[in-house]
């Protein structure tokens, strides 16, 4: 459940404008960037009513920001923060309930360091 959407074009076979209509169809929130002279910006998820959740539309609008700083030959960093006193609830579970192909679970034993710390993080549950 990817703002590129790999796990859908790689297994079901969807195009990356299929994948991104789809997201589109889950609504609301936006991700605000602010790129300062200082060479420094300000990326802020912005949905408070739902805690920050990640909508559909949100993902796509994280991809096109994500796409905008990479060509920034300005910048120098990114604070990632959120709106409203609260960071992120993580996806929005109505888009979740409605998109997920399948449950992914990290079963952890022992160490799950640097990339494998992020790879447990990928998965829906750990
Ligand atoms: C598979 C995707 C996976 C991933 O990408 O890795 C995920 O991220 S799945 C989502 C995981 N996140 C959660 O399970 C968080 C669920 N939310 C909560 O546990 C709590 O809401 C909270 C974040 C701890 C805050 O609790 P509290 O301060 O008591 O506020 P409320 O519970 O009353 O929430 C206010 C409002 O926000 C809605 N909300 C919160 N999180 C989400 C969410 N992830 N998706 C959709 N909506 C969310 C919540 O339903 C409330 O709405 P109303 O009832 O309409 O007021």
């Amino acid at each position: 459940f990817t703002s590129s959407g790999s796990v859908y074009s790689s297994i079901h076979g969807f195009s990356q404008e299929e994948i991104k209509e789809k997201l589109l169809a889950f609504p609301g929130g936006s991700i605000d960037l602010l790129k300062q002279d200082s060479g420094i910006a300000v990326l802020t998820i912005n949905n408070p009513p739902r805690m920050n959740a990640f909508s559909g539309a949100m993902m796509v609008d994280l991809e096109e920001k994500v796409t905008q700083l990479e060509n920034w030959t300005d910048g120098k960093g990114v604070i990632v923060q959120g709106a409203a006193q609260t960071f992120c609830s993580g996806s929005d579970l109505n888009a979740v309930r409605a998109m997920l192909p399948l449950i992914s679970v990290a079963l952890v034993e022992g160490n799950a360091l640097g990339g494998g710390a992020e790879l447990t993080t990928a998965c829906d549950f750990r």
